[in-house]
């Protein structure tokens, strides 16, 4: 694991209240892997990184990284991680990428030249080569948001920490973004990303963190918390005509049946192993339309943001 948290927790002292922002949160990073950690407004992702970053105390909690406990010092941290904070506000606007390129590289303490070079091969790896010396502000919303990714990496890091790296990009950007991720992730790179956008985050991310209330609702790989939500088969099925009293009866010996719209049903296999079963009585009936329905990871956090759904049966596991 390349970044462990301790049972985090952080409260803020209002004039009206004690906030609680992140509640005994403990969770763990595997190295080359790209983690979505999610929640809505205020659940505590921003209060949680800014402890790993050193950049509040918390209340208690221990920060491990590449198995070393972080005390007072997290210079091993800071030194292997990339940062690019929400709208790309790690950027001078008014310079160019090269221009931006030596200025962090010199913050990483590196010569004009290495950053020039370490900051070219980065261009070319993101197609932004012909962009280099375009003052930043010229540049497409997507662009900027590339080339603040740019900057972090420029020493680079083995960890890149990037807070809602979609804000504000088109369809065609966040493609790009979801490829450049990859790219990263497959050269062993360890990212932690926060996002809103779910979709983004089913495509991109191979371990899902999902927090309500500063405290850990799921933590595990992404395609472990979609199999647990898909465990029913469903099937959206449209006919021809409305089904008869005799063809419902039949489904419903192996399957729940429920009304969608005029001649569509939703079909929902009591056990996956009866699928061949219902298929050929399907075919007995008048088709027009047959399609199988996934839980998304919307699905997952719609269900677990439910005030009920609670991560009482689940620390470190999932229930649906
Ligand atoms: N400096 C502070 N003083 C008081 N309360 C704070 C402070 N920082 C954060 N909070 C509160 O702590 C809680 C968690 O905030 P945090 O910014 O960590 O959430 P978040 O998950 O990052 O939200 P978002 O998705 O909106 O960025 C919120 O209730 C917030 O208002």
């Amino acid at each position: 694991m390349l970044l462990k948290v301790k049972n985090l927790s952080k409260s803020f002292n209002t004039r009206k209240k004690k906030i609680t922002a992140v509640d005994n949160l403990s969770f763990e990073i595997p190295e080359g892997k790209i983690t979505a950690f999610l929640g809505f407004n205020g659940a505590g992702k921003t209060t949680s990184l800014k402890a790993i970053l050193n950049l509040l105390v918390p209340d208690k909690g221990e920060i491990y990284f590449d198995d070393k406990l972080l005390k007072d010092d997290f210079t091993p941290l800071l030194k292997q991680t990339g940062v690019v904070l929400e709208s790309a506000r790690n950027i001078f606007f008014a310079l160019t990428p090269i221009e931006n390129f030596a200025y962090w590289g010199g913050q990483r303490g590196l010569d004009k030249q290495t950053a020039r070079r370490n900051g070219l091969e980065l261009l070319e790896k993101f197609n932004l080569s012909s962009k280099k010396d375009t003052v930043i502000f010229k540049l497409s919303r997507g662009m900027q948001q590339i080339i603040a990714i740019c900057c972090a990496l420029i020493a680079r890091p083995k960890f890149l920490i990037l807070d809602e790296p979609t804000l504000g990009l088109d369809i065609e950007a966040v493609k790009t973004m979801e490829k450049i991720l990859q790219v990263l992730a497959s050269e062993n790179v360890t990212i932690l990303l926060t996002t809103h956008e779910l979709a983004f985050a089913q495509k991109v991310a191979d371990q899902i963190l999902l927090i309500k209330k500063g405290r850990l609702i799921y933590s595990g790989t992404k395609n472990e918390c979609l199999a647990k939500f898909n465990q029913e088969k469903i099937f959206t099925v449209k006919f021809l005509h409305p089904l008869s009293d005799k063809q419902e009866i039949g489904l419903k010996t192996i399957s729940k049946v429920v009304l969608l719209a005029d001649k569509t049903y939703e079909v929902t296999l009591f056990d996956k192993k009866s699928q061949g079963q219902l298929l050929q009585r399907l075919a007995q009936l008048e088709l027009v339309d047959i399609k199988t329905k996934s839980k998304s990871l919307n699905d997952v956090v719609d269900f677990y943001m439910k005030e009920g759904n609670s991560y009482d049966d689940t620390q470190s596991g999932i229930s649906a």
